[in-house]
């Protein structure tokens, strides 16, 4: 029994930390993960890149024609969290387990607020529900970057950028915002949140900033 408990702590205290990138569609995620993959002081410590929905796999590719089509709220629910459970059991563990730090471009709170949206009219407290769904199996992030921006920013970006999602609309991304911004203050040790209507410049050193702090804190304990 002791050295099973024991095992379990080596296994806790080796474990790699998990890093997540949260915010509004056009809140410039993308644009920072670029730049911090060509960042040296965050390439020191050689982070896994990664991102939801993943690319490239059964999972991701069925989330892709689901959000490009008009797919039932709750089918579409079941996609995401499929492609998750694939995302955590293909990558997001095995790296945590070898001691890695994991970025992802997107995870679970993406989940709580976009379906906690969408499924509003379907189904009584949506954001409960679709966390409930995920308590058990996943692995909590260890810090949350949230991009905030105000939507009519974030849609204009969206429209320049070219290709547009059914979630790019100002109304919906308003309520999404909201929900983000209630995580962060229901867990304020996890999430950081970020001014993400600043210059690009701005935003990538403020999130390498926060990235760093927390690697080194992490180093020190
Ligand atoms: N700080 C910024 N200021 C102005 N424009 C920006 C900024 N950051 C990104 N952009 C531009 O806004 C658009 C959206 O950025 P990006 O793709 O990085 O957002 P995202 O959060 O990854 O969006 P999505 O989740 O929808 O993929 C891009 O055209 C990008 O060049
Ligand atoms: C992970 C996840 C994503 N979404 C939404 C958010 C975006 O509008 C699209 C695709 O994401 P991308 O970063 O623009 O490629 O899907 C969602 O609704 N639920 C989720 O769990």
């Amino acid at each position: 029994m002791k050295t099973c408990k024991k095992k379990i702590e080596k296994a806790v205290l080796m474990r790699g930390k998990l890093i997540t990138l949260e915010g509004i569609d056009g809140s410039g995620k993308s644009t920072v993960v670029k730049k911090l993959q060509e960042n040296h002081d965050i390439r020191v410590f050689e982070p896994v890149f990664t991102r939801e929905p993943t690319r490239g796999t059964l999972t991701g590719n069925a989330v892709q024609k689901a959000i490009q089509s008009d797919t039932d709220q709750f089918a579409e629910l079941f996609l995401f969290t499929a492609d998750h459970a694939e995302h955590l059991a293909k990558l997001v563990k095995p790296a945590l387990e070898n001691g890695k730090t994991v970025i992802s471009d997107r995870y679970s709170d993406s989940r709580y607020a976009y379906q906690g949206i969408t499924l509003k009219n379907r189904i009584e407290n949506p954001l409960e529900w679709v966390k409930s769904l995920h308590r058990g199996w996943t692995v909590i992030p260890d810090l949350t970057i949230l991009f905030d921006i105000e939507p009519e920013i974030a849609v204009e970006r969206c429209g320049k950028r070219g290709e547009q999602t059914k979630f790019e609309t100002i109304e919906l991304l308003r309520g999404v915002r909201n929900i983000f911004l209630r995580l962060a203050a229901e867990e304020p040790d996890r999430f950081i949140v970020v001014d993400a209507s600043c210059s690009p410049e701005d935003v990538e050193k403020t999130v390498v900033q926060k990235i760093l702090e927390f690697v080194q804190r992490d180093e020190n304990k």
